[in-house]
């Protein structure tokens, strides 16, 4: 998918809300238990119930991987039923990888070619040659961790190395890489404060926005400065949104709260000047 047609998907649904498949087996509802595979039982029904709320979803492979071969099938199943029902939804694989340059090729060709994905999230601590595989993917899309939502991202990312922000040197440097047409960057929505500086180095490229809801990050604070001319948020909420109940009517508890933030996102997008 073309981050033109991502704009479209957005402004055709109202809607720039991301939805996190974060699926934790002791937080899912209990008679899914007995399902063959209750990952994907999961998955299935919350898609199924929020599909037109959203424009992309987003599974983080820890949660899958956590139950080896089974959650790796369940994340397969996942990204099929996805690609085969809504082909118009971007699909992120929050993986966080990022490794020496073959490696990373063949990280790239697991999230791209084998699973499918649209994108994959990428490290950038090792540097161009650790990315460039990811980026050289036609209609894929590598999204560069740039300012995380966790505290710990005062570590490393805004302290100043030469006069310069950390994720300042990130934003910068990674405009020079070959095909940065196709980055990305995560800036977490406990960061607000950031989205101007940010929008000032990138001024068009997706921000994937984590860290509403559960990490309190708020959508206003984060429109505000973050929001491009495309539109250039892709703003996620997992626990937020899924485990909204773990009663029988979960994927409508689901699809309640979606339709919440989609509400708030459509009023946005109808008074953004
Ligand atoms: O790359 C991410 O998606 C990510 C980056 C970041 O800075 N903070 C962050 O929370 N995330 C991920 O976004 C999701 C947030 O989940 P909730 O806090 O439950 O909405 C999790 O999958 C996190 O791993």
């Amino acid at each position: 998918m073309t981050t033109q047609e991502l704009t479209q998907q957005i402004l055709k649904k109202q809607s720039f809300l991301c939805i996190g498949l974060d699926v934790d087996i002791h937080k899912i509802p209990k008679h899914l238990l007995q399902e063959s595979d209750p990952i994907f039982a999961f998955n299935k029904a919350i898609i199924d119930a929020t599909h037109h709320l959203c424009v992309a979803y987003k599974p983080n492979t820890a949660f899958y991987e956590a139950y080896g071969l089974k959650g790796w099938q369940a994340l397969e199943k996942t990204i099929n039923y996805l690609n085969e029902n809504h082909p118009d939804i971007f699909t992120i694989a929050d993986a966080k990888r990022g490794d020496i340059g073959n490696t990373s090729s063949m990280y790239a060709k697991a999230f791209f070619e084998d699973l499918a994905f649209d994108s994959v999230t990428v490290a950038p601590y090792m540097g161009k040659d650790s990315v460039e595989p990811f980026l050289a993917f036609k209609n894929k899309h590598t999204i560069l961790l740039a300012l995380t939502s966790n505290e710990g991202a005062f570590d490393f990312q805004t302290k100043q190395v030469a006069g310069v922000e950390l994720y300042k040197q990130v934003l910068e440097t990674s405009k020079t890489w070959a095909h940065s047409e196709n980055l990305m960057y995560v800036v977490g929505a406990t960061k607000a404060d950031y989205f101007a500086e940010i929008r000032k180095i990138i001024p068009n490229n997706f921000l994937l926005v984590p860290g509403v809801g559960a990490q309190g990050g708020k959508l206003k604070d984060v429109c505000k400065y973050g929001m491009a001319a495309n539109v250039g948020l892709l703003v996620n909420s997992s626990r937020g949104i899924i485990y909204a109940s773990n009663t029988a009517n979960f994927a409508e508890a689901a699809a309640q709260k979606a339709r919440e933030m989609q509400q708030e996102m459509s009023y946005i997008l109808k008074h953004v000047d």
